[in-house]
Parts: C-alpha cells; structure tokens; sequence
C-alpha cells in the first residue's frame, strides 16, 4: 500500500476542515440570499471581490474561484490569523463565509 497522500486526499482535507469550522459555528456561514447589490469592485490573485450589502451594512465579498488545495489552506490560514488581530478601525471585520451551492457543497 502506498504512504503517499493523493492531491484529492489533501484537497477533501481542507474542505472538511473548513465545513467543521462552520459546523462547529467557529465561523458563520451566511445564506447567499441575504446580499443584495451585488457589483464587482476589484479582483485579485485568488478571485473577485464585490460589493454587496446586507442588513444595511456595506460589505466586501470576497469569492475564491479555484478551490485547489493551496489555496484553499491559504484561505484557512488567513482566516486563523484574522481571528487572532484585535478590533481596529483599519482593519477590515471577517463575518463569516457564504456559498451560491449551499451548505454541503462548499465551493
Ligand atoms: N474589503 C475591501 N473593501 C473594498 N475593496 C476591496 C476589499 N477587499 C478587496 N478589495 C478590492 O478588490 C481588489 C482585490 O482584492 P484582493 O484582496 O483579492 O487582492 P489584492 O489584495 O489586491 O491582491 P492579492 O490577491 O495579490 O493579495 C483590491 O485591490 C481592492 O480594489
């Protein structure tokens, strides 16, 4: 039997680790309805970012089109460290995650 671990075993990995976290409620998955006024403001290196509001807040949502691995471990990492800054005013707040495929179809 092999000891190597397929790309697809790491990739399941993280995205089971991410479900956990919202399972858990360690972080807040939004339904996708809740946003409103959608419209592209910037893309990065990972996806687009848009401009959306809901509950009559303005907010930034941040979308991910490649789920590989990497990127989805970069996801968690920055995700672990935003949780670990203090409140500032310049720095932005993290809400939580939200999926157009619904909650067990993380995408
Ligand atoms: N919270 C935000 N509020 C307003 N605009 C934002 C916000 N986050 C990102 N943007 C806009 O979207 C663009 C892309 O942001 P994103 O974070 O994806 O990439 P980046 O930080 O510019 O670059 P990289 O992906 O290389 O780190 C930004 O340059 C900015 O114009």
């Amino acid at each position: 039997m092999s000891s190597e671990i397929s790309f697809n075993t790491i990739q399941n990995l993280f995205k089971t680790s991410l479900e956990k976290s919202i399972n858990y409620e360690v972080i807040k998955l939004y339904d996708y309805s809740k946003f409103s006024k959608i419209q592209l403001i910037g893309s990065g290196t990972f996806g687009k970012v848009y401009h959306a509001e809901s509950s009559g807040l303005d907010i930034a949502l941040k979308s991910f089109d490649n789920n590989d691995s990497i990127i989805v471990q970069e996801i968690i990492d920055e995700l672990k460290l935003h949780k670990n800054l203090s409140i500032h005013n310049n720095i932005i707040r993290f809400y939580g995650v939200t999926t157009k495929e619904g909650k067990n179809n993380l995408k």
